[in-house]
């Protein structure tokens, strides 16, 4: 039977970039959106713009919502310093063997646990199962109709501090609407949107980050 477009990207990281290489992991997969087949990746320009944010924030505690080929948990992982570590939570089992290869051809498995299973399930597990007090940023890029109860979600577990970071894919395209009006409206947050463009294409899309101010 005919592969699978994870599959396909794949083949291309292994063709194209080089092992342990993080950085030619993400150019390899941005060549394949760009010149073969488009996927769901956050993408080379929304991606400098979370590099920015990231590098700003030397998170040492990272939760990633939506893994999906492992695109953003690798340019993620790249950036932190020695010892932080990325949870990335991935509901498609398929989407997380891809992701798993992904990761380890970067070289990056030490610094990423892959989840598999739903958010709302796992983010109440956290603090036991991981031995997580807070987080310090939080990338949300999995099902739009999620954010706004997860992001609750992560409020009523007390894994937000004072200056936990959420930063929010797709806020324009294909948009989370609710969302939006929460953390724009909360007085919990303190939030800014950073316009750019839907991967791979000239749509506006861009990225809302969110401070949690406790
Ligand atoms: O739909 C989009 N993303 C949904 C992503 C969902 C991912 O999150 C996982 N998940 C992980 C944990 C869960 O609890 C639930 C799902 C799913 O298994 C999937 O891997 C999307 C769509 C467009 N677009 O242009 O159409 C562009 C984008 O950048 C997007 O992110
Ligand atoms: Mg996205």
């Amino acid at each position: 039977t005919r592969s699978t477009r994870p599959q396909r990207l794949l083949k291309a990281v292994q063709k194209r970039a080089t092992r342990g290489d993080p950085q030619s992991v993400i150019s390899a997969i941005d060549h394949f959106c760009r010149h073969s087949e488009w996927a769901m990746n956050v993408g080379d320009e929304k991606g400098s713009i979370l590099d920015s944010v990231v590098s700003e924030l030397n998170p040492e505690k990272v939760l990633e919502l939506g893994t999906y080929c492992g695109y953003s948990t690798v340019r993620i992982a790249r950036l932190l310093p020695p010892g932080a570590r990325l949870i990335t939570l991935e509901f498609n089992a398929d989407y997380a063997a891809i992701a798993r290869q992904v990761i380890s051809w970067a070289g990056l498995e030490d610094k990423i646990q892959l989840v598999e299973g739903a958010s709302e399930d796992w983010i109440p597990r956290m603090k036991e199962h991981f031995g997580i007090e807070t987080f310090d940023f939080v990338f949300l890029d999995h099902w739009k109709d999620r954010y706004l109860p997860d992001t609750k979600l992560m409020e009523d577990c007390g894994l937000l501090r004072k200056g936990t970071v959420l930063l929010a894919d797709n806020v324009i395209c294909p948009g989370v609407p609710d969302y939006l009006e929460y953390v724009r409206n909360s007085l919990s947050y303190k939030s800014s949107y950073f316009k750019s463009h839907l991967e791979y294409t000239k749509a506006e899309d861009g990225l809302e980050k969110s401070v949690f101010l406790g």
